[in-house]
């Protein structure tokens, strides 16, 4: 592809001692990281978190690439035409949208603190049900009808996610659902997705590693309403919760169709939940929408599950789906790999395995289960290293006051002391055990349970792995369970 095709007006490619004739340079690939540069590629020199990409243009230029493209101009001469970019992360996303051309011709991309990853597989099965070929990227990697692809994060950098997008548009996939983390919004990794429809779950303590303020973490999740969702797009949001008016505000400013859900959601145009109960492993709902009530079977454990998915069920109609067939799927939702796993029981005591790692998922996975403990509620958990270090003792206040037992254990210590990091839980949850090897937790927990318990193990959810230091040791929540439950007599 040509540079000046990768390039918007807005972006003047000859201008600041560009060599005349650059625009017509071909390109044969984009790359941010100069240790993944391919001759032919334009290198886009991006200032991060740690370092700065301008650092490593020589090196670049080194590997082959043909242009560089960044905010500033290296000092002194380049050997390659140089392209000034007044936001090159954003620049960067809309030159991948334009190398990467296909995409599935309807997508939908759902933001929030907790319960992305459920809305995006959620809304990924309604489709499959609605005989469309639907896919999911997110936290739990692409997810298709034919394959399944594991990715590090859970809004893919641009040219990866462009990439994909390219990829599964040509294998026949046209409908997407898309998990938008606030780092992907705020990094620009979105932008140039053609999204039809927006959804928000809820906002709660999360990333404040990374974000300076809860406003700026809020402002981060808006962008997929103020910038992202395409004119005349829907937005779907949970209206259940204190920033709910701050993002349909910022949905009705766009003139986006709004799509409300939950208990304060607009029985007309949205999807109001007029009432719920827990039917064992299930839970039983009416539902109203545009002026008709739907008695919905939610095979899924946990009243938060519900909010997911209406918010998914609003995503497929906001991007066209017809109402009562999308309805009707939800009597068949699988739950995402690792939320609320119900893996096995105990002398009668169910265990579970699931991903809260962040404060108000762990009350809420808590709160899910309490119904199913007659007697005890048990939690093992623990919390990441080099991560948010605020949320270690808000996570062992709020086990103490919903559980009955604690373990506080290790979750990927990362680069951390895994003590110090037991140690800043256990300072809010006394009377809590310490036990730092995982799955020696996961065992003494399971041999406890007596009939009435039920066992949330926490944290990892999906993940296969340790993280201890730079090694990923295998692990898996779900094997340390099924091991100890058959080891564990009774
Ligand atoms: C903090 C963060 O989000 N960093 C992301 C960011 O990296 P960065 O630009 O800040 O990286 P940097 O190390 O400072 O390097 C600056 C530039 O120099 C380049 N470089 C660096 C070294 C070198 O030798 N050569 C070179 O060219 C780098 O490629 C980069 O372009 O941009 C990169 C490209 O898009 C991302 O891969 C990277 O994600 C890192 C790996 C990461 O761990 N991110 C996590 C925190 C994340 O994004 N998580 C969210 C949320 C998950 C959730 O909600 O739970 C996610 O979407 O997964
Ligand atoms: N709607 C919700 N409200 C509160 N908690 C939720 C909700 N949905 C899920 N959770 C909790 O959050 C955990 C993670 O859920 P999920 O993976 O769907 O969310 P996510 O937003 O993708 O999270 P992450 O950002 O960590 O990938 C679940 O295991 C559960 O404990
Ligand atoms: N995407 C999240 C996942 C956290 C999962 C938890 N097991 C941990 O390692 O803290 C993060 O990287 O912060
Ligand atoms: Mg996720």
């Amino acid at each position: 592809m040509k540079l000046r095709d990768l390039f918007s007006d807005d972006a003047p490619i000859d201008a600041q001692g560009s060599p005349r004739g650059a625009a017509d340079l071909d390109v044969g690939g984009l790359a941010v990281d100069s240790r993944a540069v391919k001759p032919g590629d334009l290198f886009f020199a991006l200032a991060g978190a740690k370092t700065d990409g301008a650092r490593f243009i020589a090196a670049a230029i080194d590997a082959g690439a043909v242009a560089v493209a960044g905010d500033h101009a290296p000092d002194g001469e380049l050997a390659v035409p140089f392209v000034p970019l007044g936001n090159p992360r954003r620049a960067l996303a809309l030159a991948a949208a334009r190398f990467y051309s296909r995409q599935p011709r309807t997508i939908a991309a759902v933001t929030g603190t907790s319960g992305k990853t459920s809305v995006a597989a959620f809304t990924r099965h309604i489709w499959q049900r609605l005989g469309h070929a639907a896919a999911s990227i997110g936290t739990i990697g692409l997810v298709t009808p034919t394959r399944s692809v594991y990715g590090s994060l859970t809004t893919p950098d641009p040219i990866a996610l462009h990439r994909s997008l390219d990829e599964i548009a040509g294998e026949g996939v046209t409908h997407l659902a898309l998990e938008a983390s606030s780092h992907g919004l705020d990094q620009f990794r979105l932008d140039g997705v053609r999204v039809a429809a927006g959804g928000f779950t809820n906002l709660s303590r999360d990333h404040m590693d990374y974000h300076p303020d809860v406003a700026h973490y809020l402002n981060a999740k808006l962008r997929l309403f103020r910038d992202l969702v395409i004119d005349g797009g829907a937005a779907v949001i949970s209206a259940d919760h204190d920033c709910s008016a701050q993002v349909i505000d910022a949905a009705r400013a766009r003139g986006l169709r709004l799509i409300t859900v939950g208990r304060n959601g607009d029985a007309g145009e949205g999807i109001r939940l007029i009432e719920a109960s827990i039917d064992g492993f299930a839970q039983k709902l009416t539902i109203e929408h545009a002026g008709r009530r739907t008695a919905v079977h939610l095979p899924l454990v946990g009243e938060f599950q519900i909010e997911n998915a209406l918010v998914a069920a609003g995503l497929v109609i906001g991007a066209g789906g017809d109402p009562a067939a999308a309805f009707a799927a939800l009597d068949h939702l699988e739950g995402a790999p690792g939320r609320l796993d119900f893996v096995g029981e105990r002398r009668g005591a169910p265990v579970f395995v699931d991903y809260a790692h962040k404060p108000d998922a762990l009350a809420k996975a808590l709160q899910a289960l309490r119904p199913y403990a007659k007697r005890k509620l048990v939690v093992v958990f623990g919390a990441g290293g080099d991560r948010d270090a605020g949320k270690r003792p808000l996570m062992g206040a709020i086990a103490a006051e919903n559980a009955d037992s604690i373990i506080v254990t290790d979750d990927n210590p990362r680069s951390e002391d895994p003590a110090a990091i037991r140690a800043a839980i256990l300072a809010a949850a006394p009377g809590a055990r310490e036990i730092g090897d995982r799955a020696e937790a996961i065992r003494t927990a399971i041999a406890a349970l007596a009939p009435g318990d039920a066992l949330l193990i926490a944290g990892k959810g999906h993940e296969t792995g340790q993280i201890v230091r730079d090694t990923v040791l295998p692990f898996s929540d779900h094997e340390a369970a099924a091991a100890a439950l058959s080891t564990s007599a009774g």
